[in-house]
This record gives structure tokens, C-alpha cells and sequence, in this order.
């Protein structure tokens, strides 16, 4: 009869299995970040972004030669401007953040699982991350993709990687998915405590702004749920701060191509507020686990400037819960509850 303690080898041998804080995973997975600010570092890093059809689902006839034509000719040499801006003597902040906050949960998750890190386009691969993890006795693995919303272009992107990783495992581990926390307590709490804490610090400004990344509207109409979960995030925020949606408003970021992106836009957004008065605007990212190009530069930098030449004061960027204590906790919580009840796992 087959034992969870002992397996047997090829050689016939019979081989103790690893303990069960070894057998049981948690795979962080992130966007990925290029390798240096530069065009040629931004190049294949966008190439492999940009080629994935869950992000961009143009028949590829169509798609490769705008792709390799005009895009990989044209946005390494201005993404890699805007990477040299945020870019630290650590290296980019997506992947130094991630990588703290792998740690700080491994600390906290202590012997129930090991707490590994991966990047969706880039490296460490999803791929080969899952292959080390087999080979050292993995035999469960919980796939948590840092993504609080579900959309197709990031999360499912996420699941099509561990599917075909998968394929090329001989035996494959078994599975779980957080497929979003968009409402999680835990997640609103942690978020909620950091704006607080922020304004205990600085003081409040006339607004809160809350900023998602974008995906194109005709993607929602083909059913994914990201608008309606960032909405989600916002309610539960607005109820846990007693804010009301004239003092709390949600936009949309990040804008790629020609076709309509989920509005409002922030950069529309903020400009529109200047313009009414306002003069202290406060701008939280609750899409984003960990500060990246997207926050640090877009927001705090492009948008700010955007924000000061229509009028405001100041535009206030609320870092992301990074690897905050109160981040740690609620993913601690959640990863917990995910691996209740798998036979063999410590929880
Ligand atoms: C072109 C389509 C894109 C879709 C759809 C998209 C969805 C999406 N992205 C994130 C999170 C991040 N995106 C980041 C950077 C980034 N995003 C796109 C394009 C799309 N994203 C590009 C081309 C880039 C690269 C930078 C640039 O050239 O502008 C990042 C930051 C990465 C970093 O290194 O810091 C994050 C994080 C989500 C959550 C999402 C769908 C909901
Ligand atoms: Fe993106
Ligand atoms: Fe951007």
C-alpha cells in the first residue's frame, strides 16, 4: 500500500518523504519586472508581456507585426525612461518588494508551508520554479497570484502558466488556487489601517482617489469581473473609513493602445479635480500588492505633475501595503484558510 511517509524510488529503494512544511507550497506570483531600465532589458521583457493572448487577444496574424513592427521598436527605449526613475541601487521596487514580502509571510507562516516567489513574464519563471519545488518533495502547492481583483489578462494569465507547467511534470503536485481577494477582511482591514495610519502622519487631504489598473472595457463585456470586484474593494473600503463616493472616488490607470479602457482614467481624473478646486488630493493603488512602476512613477510622478499644472496643490501618493505587518497578517490568514483541510498539509 502506498505510504505518505515513504516513497518508492526507481532504484527501489524506499525514500522517506520530505516533511509536511516541505510537501505543502505557497507560490507567490507577480507581473515581473525587466532586468535593467534600459530599451534592452525593456525589449524581451515586453516582448514576452505583450505576446501573452490573455493581455492582448488580437489574432496573432494581426497582432505580431504591429507587436514586432512598431510596439518593440518604439516603447523600450520610452518604458525604460520611466523604470530609470524609480530604479534603486536594490534594482526595480516590483521585484525587491515582492521579494521582502515572500520573506516576511515565510516568517510568519513558520513550518506550515514554504513561501516561494515567482514572476509571470521574466524571472525566476513560474515553469522552473514549480520543477525545483517537485524536485525537492513538493507534493502541494497553493498558487497565489498578487493580485487582490481577478481579471484574465492577470490572474487567469497567472493559472495558464501553472497549467502549463504542469504539463511538463511527470507527477504533478496537487493544486489550489486563490483566484482573488478583492474582499477579503483581512486585505480591507490592512488596507483601510495603512490609509489611516497614513493620514495619522500627514493629515488628510480634500479627497481620496482610489487608482486600478486598467484593462480594455470590451474585456469586462466578454465577462471578466474586474470592474465589478475594484468597485467591490472601493464599497468596503468607503464603509470601513465612513466615506461617502464624493469624497472617495475609484479611476482607472495605465492605459495601453487605441481601444476604450475602463473610465473614469486617472489621469482625466485628477486634471478634472485640479480644475474643481481641489487642492489636496490623496491617491491609494489597492490593486497593487507591492509599488512598482505603475504607482512610483505614474502616479507619484506623472500624475502629480499632471495634478500641480490644472491648478491642485499637491497630489499625495499612500504607498502600497508592501511587506507592512498588516499586508503579512491578512495574506497569512487567507493562505491558511486555503490550505484547511488538505489532507496531509500541517493546517
Ligand atoms: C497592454 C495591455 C495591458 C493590460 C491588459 C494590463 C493589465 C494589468 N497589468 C497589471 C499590473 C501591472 N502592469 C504593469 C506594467 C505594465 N502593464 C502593461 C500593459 C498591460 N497591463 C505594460 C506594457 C507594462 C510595462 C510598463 C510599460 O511599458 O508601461 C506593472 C508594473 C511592472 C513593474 O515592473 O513595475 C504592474 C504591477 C494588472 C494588475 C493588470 C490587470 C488587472
Ligand atoms: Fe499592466
Ligand atoms: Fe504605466
Amino acid at each position: 500500500m502506498p505510504s505518505h511517509d515513504h516513497y518508492t524510488g526507481p532504484t527501489g529503494l524506499s525514500i522517506p518523504a520530505a516533511a509536511a512544511s516541505v510537501q505543502t507550497a505557497v507560490l507567490l506570483v507577480n507581473l515581473g519586472t525587466p532586468a535593467a531600465p534600459t530599451a534592452g532589458a525593456l525589449r524581451p521583457y515586453l516582448a514576452e508581456f505583450l505576446s501573452d493572448p490573455r493581455v492582448i487577444d488580437y489574432p496573432r496574424w494581426k497582432w505580431w507585426p504591429i507587436l514586432h513592427g512598431v510596439i518593440l521598436r518604439v516603447r523600450p527605449k520610452r518604458s525604460a525612461h520611466a523604470y530609470g526613475r524609480i530604479w534603486t541601487a536594490q534594482g526595480s521596487p516590483l521585484r525587491w518588494h515582492s521579494e521582502a514580502l515572500a520573506r516576511a509571510l515565510q516568517t510568519v507562516l513558520g513550518e506550515d508551508a514554504r513561501v516561494v516567489l515567482a514572476m509571470r513574464y521574466g524571472e525566476p519563471a513560474v515553469a522552473s520554479t514549480i520543477a525545483q519545488l517537485t524536485r525537492e518533495g513538493m507534493r502541494r502547492l497553493l498558487v497565489l497570484p498578487l493580485y487582490p481583483q481577478y481579471s484574465a489578462t492577470s490572474t487567469g494569465s497567472v493559472i495558464d502558466a501553472v497549467a502549463d507547467a504542469m504539463k511538463t511534470l511527470r507527477w504533478p503536485p496537487e493544486l489550489r488556487f486563490v483566484n482573488d481577494y478583492h474582499d477579503d477582511p483581512g486585505h480591507i482591514e490592512a488596507l483601510a489601517a495603512s490609509i489611516e495610519r497614513w493620514w495619522d502622519e500627514h493629515g488628510r487631504g480634500d479627497k481620496l482617489l482610489l487608482s486600478f489598473h486598467g484593462i480594455p472595457e470590451r474585456y469586462v463585456r466578454l465577462g471578466d469581473p474586474y470592474a465589478d470586484q475594484c468597485h467591490a474593494t472601493a464599497r468596503l473600503l468607503r464603509a470601513r473609513l465612513g466615506l461617502d463616493e464624493t469624497q472617495c472616488l475609484v479611476s482607472f490607470q495605465s492605459r495601453v493602445g487605441r481601444e476604450t479602457w475602463l473610465s473614469p482614467y486617472t489621469d482625466a481624473t485628477v486634471r478634472r479635480l485640479a480644475g474643481e478646486g481641489v487642492k489636496r488630493l490623496d491617491v491609494a493603488c489597492p490593486g497593487f500588492a507591492v509599488d512598482c512602476l505603475e504607482t512610483l512613477e505614474e502616479i507619484a510622478m506623472q500624475n502629480r505633475d499632471f495634478f500641480a499644472t490644472a491648478g491642485g496643490e499637491s497630489l499625495r501618493y499612500i504607498p502600497a501595503l508592501n511587506d507592512s505587518a498588516a499586508q503579512v497578517r491578512g495574506l497569512a490568514a487567507l493562505v491558511r484558510r486555503h490550505l484547511r483541510g488538505w489532507p496531509g498539509s500541517a493546517t
